[in-house]
């Protein structure tokens, strides 16, 4: 459907003029690539992370040109405004509940694609796609579906909607954690069942109960805030998160022991990587108070389940509120599932109506951009630092030495991509030129430069140096 103002198909180096420079950016700082103006709501930011290549930007500006429009697939539901701006701009399939194999089928037809939770875009995908696809969509924050290293081989970009749906997953997982304590589903199914049963559904208090929320970022620390409205005391543990930052909502950062034995409910906010994988286990389960309550609207593979079930059965966790589970959806007969301690919903932590439309708008902002030839600013495959290495390093030295001009050279975009490669793989958070340097600063990442002045060619070396 055409819209009052049209989104231009147009590529940066075809454009409109640059915009005026950024007068709070010192001059050698400055970009000096050309930003086309934009429509209000899609954000016209740079990032540090893979764009297509020229060759690709080339032939979607051809296509344009010649009236072409990419294709974007979209494998599960999107909100009605964010599917609007992909069809201004594109051709849209919307193909939901594909097989893989279906998945695998479509993929080489496409330039991109739109996917939630669901979707698991695997290597396989990415081979499938023949080179064709140049953009991955992810409608929400964890990537954990996508097989980043495969996309980053086949010259993909993935990019992610992290913000839009914070507030809503930090309103489920304050549902959960009431209806928990108060047996609101289970009191609910007896009563549907005809029974009267005040006596069995005795609950407990929150106020004054000690809250451990594990994983400090965005939805936790949105958790923390409202979980203070409860009356509760709340304590965080997060490897990477700034003290002066927990400080200022009143939250104790403590260490990961400290935190599961010393709170009467924990909940779960830390995204699923190589390293936070059955981070619950029977070890971790033994050390936490006897009777101790979990949320968890994170990801079901952080807790080994088996060991959560054992917890349950043995009485360590009394009682426990799942929205994920490490298979979505999990068994029919899942023992956790159908535990009489045990509280679900279907993954329903960004369901909102509000944050599905965010999520939509942001997702399309981001695979237009990208498919224009932007750098996108929520890209979040891009070279790695392993988290062994990355989670250890608090200083990095940056040392660039080029024959160009130090005001001639324009440094944001390495540095960006140097914490990009540091910061991303120990969190959910993405890292482009615009936030690069602020989520450093956060995360007391310091990053120094020095420029050496070559004589001779204006060929740039770089080296960096991190320091535990
Ligand atoms: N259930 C849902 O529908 C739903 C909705 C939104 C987000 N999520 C999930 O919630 C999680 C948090 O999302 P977010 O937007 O707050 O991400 P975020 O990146 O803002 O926060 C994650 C935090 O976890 C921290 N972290 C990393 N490793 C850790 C570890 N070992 N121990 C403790 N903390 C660790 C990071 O430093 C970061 O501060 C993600 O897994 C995301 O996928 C689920
Ligand atoms: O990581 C997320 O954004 C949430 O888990 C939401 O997943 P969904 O888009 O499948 O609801």
């Amino acid at each position: 459907m055409a819209s009052a103002t049209p989104l231009r198909v147009l590529l940066p180096e075809a454009a409109a003029p640059a915009r005026p420079p950024d007068p709070t950016v010192p001059s050698s700082l400055r970009t000096h690539r050309a930003v086309p103006p934009r429509r209000n709501h899609l954000r016209a930011n740079l990032a540090a992370a893979p764009s297509p290549s020229p060759k690709a930007r080339r032939t979607l500006a051809a296509a344009a040109v010649g009236g072409g429009r990419p294709t974007v697939l979209v494998t599960e539901k999107l909100g009605p405004a964010g599917l609007e701006m992909l069809r201004e701009f594109a051709n849209v399939d919307c193909s939901y509940e594909l097989t893989a194999e279906e998945l695998r089928a479509k993929v080489s037809l496409v330039d991109a694609l739109v996917v939630r939770s669901a979707t698991r875009v695997t290597r396989e995908v990415f081979e499938a796609a023949r080179g064709r696809l140049r953009v991955v969509g992810r409608a929400g924050v964890g990537i954990d579906n996508v097989d980043l290293q495969a996309a980053t081989e086949a010259g993909c970009l993935v990019v992610n909607a992290p913000t839009a749906n914070t507030v809503a997953a930090a309103e489920h997982a304050v549902a959960l954690l009431a209806a928990m304590a108060r047996n609101v589903a289970q009191a609910d199914a007896s009563l549907k069942a005809g029974k009267w049963q005040r006596s069995k559904f005795i609950g407990v208090s929150l106020v004054g109960k000690t809250l451990a929320v594990m994983g400090f970022g965005k939805v936790g620390s949105e958790v923390a805030r409202r979980a203070k409205g409860l009356g509760m005391d709340i304590i965080a543990h997060d490897p990477y998160a700034p003290v002066d930052r927990a400080r200022a909502i009143g939250v104790d950062l403590v260490s990961f022991d400290e935190a599961i034995s010393t709170a009467d409910f924990i909940s779960l906010h830390m995204p699923l990587t190589p390293s936070t994988e059955k981070i619950f286990d029977d070890e971790t389960f033994a050390k936490m108070k006897e009777g101790v309550r979990i949320v968890n609207v994170a990801r079901g593979g952080v807790v080994d389940e088996d060991a959560l079930l054992r917890a349950l059965d043995n009485g360590t966790v009394a009682q426990a509120a799942l929205d994920v589970f490490t298979e979505e959806p999990p068994p029919k007969d899942s023992k956790l599932v159908h535990h009489e301690n045990v509280t679900v919903t279907p993954h329903l932590g960004a369901s909102t109506t509000e944050a599905q439309e965010g999520v939509a708008v942001e997702i399309a902002e981001a695979v237009i951009g990208a498919l224009r030839g932007d750098l996108a600013a929520t890209a979040v495959n891009a070279p790695m630092v392993p988290n062994e290495v990355g989670s250890g390093i608090k200083r990095v030295k940056v040392v660039y030495s080029s024959a160009r001009d130090p005001d001639d050279l324009d440094t944001r975009i390495l540095r960006a991509m140097v914490i990009k490669g540091i910061i991303e793989p120990i969190s959910s958070a993405f890292i482009n030129i615009v936030n690069a340097d602020y989520v450093a600063k956060q995360r007391g990442l310091q990053i120094t430069e020095e420029r050496i002045w070559l004589d001779g060619s204006p060929e740039v070396t770089s080296e960096w140096k991190g320091k535990g």
